[in-house]
């Protein structure tokens, strides 16, 4: 099973509306469709005008949030039919910062991919161990909690079409990332995972990246690596040069 390699961008709370459009005006008309997926994970108030700027463009644009809610007494928060009435087609779930700063936990983050497929919306669940975890040896065991309690209630159909992000927490915003073949070595463990939770050819077609400190000079390693299928990357995802680097790496791949 060929899986499409998906590179996306998560730009977490960075670029105003402005600073958005110009970005994708910078990188637009460079993208490549077909062999890779791009994606563009921005802050709730520039989906809107990003939708716009991509459109007829080979790119996907993504939230980082949402709740699992359609609607109700939930100040602050956004619903999946919001995400979905803009035109926008992937929400991160599950991120570290997320976890660590907002009280995200298994639970919610299944409740939020649940909600999310319930109304079209494609997840990317970030999963990782913390630098204690991994020096105690615990992350397969961490790491295979977070993922079995995600997609726990999740359809086979629902399955294929998760993205599941392995970012290690200590190798986030910190210029050390992890091996190639350690990474390659979790995503395999987490393929397996998937392969338990549901069958092996769900467990083929999921696609798996890693996110943690990539760059243009060290992303191929990464996308050498049989289970790897791309990457989630922060800090490279915000200048319109290393972007696009980036992309061009998975196209060539
Ligand atoms: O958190 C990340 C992507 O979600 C990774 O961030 P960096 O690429 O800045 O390390």
């Amino acid at each position: 099973m060929q899986r499409t390699p998906i590179i996306a961008g998560n730009w977490k709370m960075h670029k105003t509306i402005q600073e958005a459009r110009d970005f994708v005006r910078a990188v637009r008309s460079f993208l490549p469709g077909g062999k890779v997926e791009t994606v563009i994970c921005a802050p709730f108030t520039a989906l809107a005008a990003l939708v716009e700027e991509l459109h007829n463009y080979p790119a996907a644009i993504g939230a980082q949030n949402v709740h699992w809610e359609e609607s109700g007494a939930y100040t602050g928060e956004i619903s999946p039919g919001m995400l979905v009435e803009i035109g926008v087609k992937y929400v991160i779930i599950g991120h570290s910062e997320r976890r660590e700063y907002f009280a995200e936990t298994d639970e919610t983050v299944n409740r939020k991919a649940k909600a999310a497929f319930a109304h079209g919306l494609l997840p990317i669940v970030c999963v990782g161990e913390n630098l204690e975890q991994r020096e105690s040896g615990k992350t397969k065991e961490l790491v295979r909690d977070q993922v079995i309690r995600a997609v726990e209630g999740l359809s086979s159909e629902q399955a294929k079409q998760l993205v599941i992000a392995y970012e290690p927490v200590w190798a986030i915003g910190t210029g050390k990332s992890s091996s190639a073949e350690d990474a390659q070595e979790v995503i395999a463990f987490i393929r397996s995972m998937v392969e338990d939770a549901f069958d092996s050819q769900v467990a083929s077609q999921v696609r798996i990246q890693y996110g943690g400190s990539v760059k243009p000079d060290n992303i191929m390693a990464y996308l050498e690596q049989p289970d790897i299928d791309g990457a989630l990357v922060g800090g490279a995802s915000l200048a319109p040069d290393s972007f696009l680097q980036l992309v061009e790496a998975v196209r060539r791949q």
